[in-house]
């Protein structure tokens, strides 16, 4: 049985006395589910994160980390650093790092590789922009990105990754993916996979979407066959609107 998954994507969003209301609001609203909830504060507040949840069912995760383990990287958070406050899963290859910091496949091959040595499950984003999809390279692109940063690896190491495709063109701009665009590219994606790591790791690969999920369109995504969730951005900045996400499955 896949894991269905909620995560919120918090970016550069909630200060430290925001952090601990939004999550005091979810500790009451979020319901007893199967479905597994992921929050992603800023760095800065992890910490304070696993404080406030200590005993309830929602993960903190974190939003990133530095490919090496520790060194002259001013500014930067090692692997080891988040487990040491008690991050087990981190998410890696947004577009906003890959557009806004320069992250390449090569570099995000490295954070895999250093996020499994280090025993961290992954979050990996990937998704295809505007252009690519208008010029009908959608299919070709995500398949690069996947190889490029996730081939390397074993077939054994795929139960610490969840894949999460985000186009783009969907991310923050309130324009979602239809639900038949999710099915047909995660369909695509699970394809991929079980053709280079087996029927078994793709059977069991949990393949969230993102882009401007909201509670509108949460359930008609979440309905289709090979969607497993959702990493949500915007709308997991109100406890009401995730908590409605979480309930649409
Ligand atoms: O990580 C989350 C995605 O970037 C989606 O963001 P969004 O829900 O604000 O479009």
């Amino acid at each position: 049985m896949r894991r269905k998954i909620v995560a919120g994507n918090w970016k550069m969003n909630n200060d430290l006395s925001e952090t601990e209301a939004l999550l005091n609001d979810l500790i009451e609203q979020v319901p007893n589910t199967d479905v597994s909830v992921m929050v992603a504060p800023t760095f800065v507040n992890l910490f304070q994160a696993f404080n406030v949840l200590k005993g309830h069912n929602i993960e903190v995760i974190a939003q990133n980390m530095h490919q090496e383990a520790n060194g002259a990287y001013t500014g930067e958070v090692s692997a080891s650093m988040l487990q040491s406050v008690g991050v087990n899963t981190v998410i890696l290859g947004h577009s906003e790092r890959r557009a806004y910091f320069g992250e390449t496949d090569e570099i995000l091959a490295k954070k895999v590789d250093t996020a499994l040595a280090n025993e961290l499950q992954i979050v990996f984003c990937f998704g295809e922009e505007l252009e690519d999809r208008k010029a009908g390279n959608h299919f070709s692109v995500v398949e690069n990105q996947l190889k490029n940063a996730l081939f390397h690896l074993e077939a054994a190491h795929w139960k610490n990754i969840i894949l999460a495709y985000e186009p783009v063109w969907a991310i923050g701009t309130g324009e979602t993916a239809s639900p038949e665009q999710a099915q047909e590219m995660h369909a695509f994606i699970r394809k991929t996979i079980s053709e280079k790591f087996g029927q078994d790791v793709a059977n069991e690969l949990s393949i969230l979407y993102g882009g401007s999920v909201k509670p509108a369109n949460a359930a008609e995504i979440f309905a289709k066959a090979d969607v497993d969730g959702g990493l949500i951005g915007g709308a997991s900045l109100k406890a009401a609107d995730f908590v409605a996400i979480i309930n649409a499955f």
